[in-house]
């Protein structure tokens, strides 16, 4: 399969050595250094496009390759807000796209976990859930994308917790999400339900970034050829 790389920072990187490890062909790397090389005959070259940039430059950057033909693997986070515009445009165009705010398969498993837990715990009001998550200092964006994503699940059963909040809060229908950035860490996610009596936790801790890049590979090879809107979940066989 040919792959085009727009993004060539830290996610780039570590894609490109397990997509060639796998004997797929990187055609084309886009960085902010050679943004003039990013035009539809150039991505036209690739069969998949993988985009890690910024919360600033997906949608336009998603779209540019939907234009030249070419299916999206999008793992940019932060720019969730325009997701619903980004699916009506490559319907439009009948394209391809997997956006997952983490391709990693112990964070999809993670995911189901937290579903699972939060299911049994709707009941039990005597717990006060809670999330927090760890990231590196470079990070752009807070919360993360993946911590968005347990919280979304958590208030699709925790139905007291109306809206997620980056911040303390002593309002019960907030879910507090508290964000750290300790370098280096790759990811960590924790989901806490407190009572008087005694704590449940889960915690996922990334350590390094090879399950998002080969996760990212995995959804790319399953894009293949495909039209469509599709998640990791169909990846996956969740
Ligand atoms: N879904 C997932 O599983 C994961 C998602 N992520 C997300 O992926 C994104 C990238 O992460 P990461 O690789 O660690 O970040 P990096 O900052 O290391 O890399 C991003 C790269 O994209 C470049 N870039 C910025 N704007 C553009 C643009 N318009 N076109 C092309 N390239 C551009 C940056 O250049 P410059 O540095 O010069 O600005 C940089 O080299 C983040 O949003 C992060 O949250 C990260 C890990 C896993
Ligand atoms: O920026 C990162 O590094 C990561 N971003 C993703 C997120 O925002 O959830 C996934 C992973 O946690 C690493």
């Amino acid at each position: 399969m040919k792959i085009a790389l727009v993004g060539y920072g830290k996610m780039g990187h570590a894609i490109e050595e397990i997509a060639v490890e796998k004997g797929h062909e990187i055609v084309l790397r886009i960085g902010i250094e050679n943004l003039e090389a990013f035009t539809k005959e150039n991505i036209a070259k690739a069969d998949v496009a993988i985009e890690f940039t910024s919360p600033h430059s997906a949608v336009e950057n998603i779209k540019t390759c939907v234009d030249a033909g070419v299916a999206v693997v999008c793992g940019s986070t932060g720019w969730l807000q325009q997701l619903p515009e980004i699916e009506h445009y490559v319907s439009a165009a009948n394209g391809a796209f997997l956006y997952a705010s983490n391709f990693s398969v112990g964070v999809n498993l993670f995911f189901e976990l937290n579903s699972f837990l939060a299911q049994l715990m709707r009941k039990h009001h005597d717990y006060h859930v809670t999330l927090e998550e760890i990231h590196h200092t470079q990070k752009k964006d807070a919360p993360s994308g993946t911590a968005i994503t347990l919280a979304e699940q958590v208030m699709r059963y925790i139905t007291g917790k109306k809206q997620w909040v980056n911040h303390t809060s002593d309002n019960e229908a907030e879910l507090e999400i508290i964000s750290e950035r300790i370098d280096p860490a790759p990811g960590t996610h924790k989901i806490k339900y407190s009572s008087y009596i005694d704590d449940i936790e889960i915690i996922h801790t990334a350590h390094n970034r090879k399950g998002f890049a080969s996760g990212a590979v995995m959804a790319a090879e399953f894009l293949y050829n495909k039209k469509g809107i599709f998640s990791m979940k169909e990846v996956l066989g969740f």
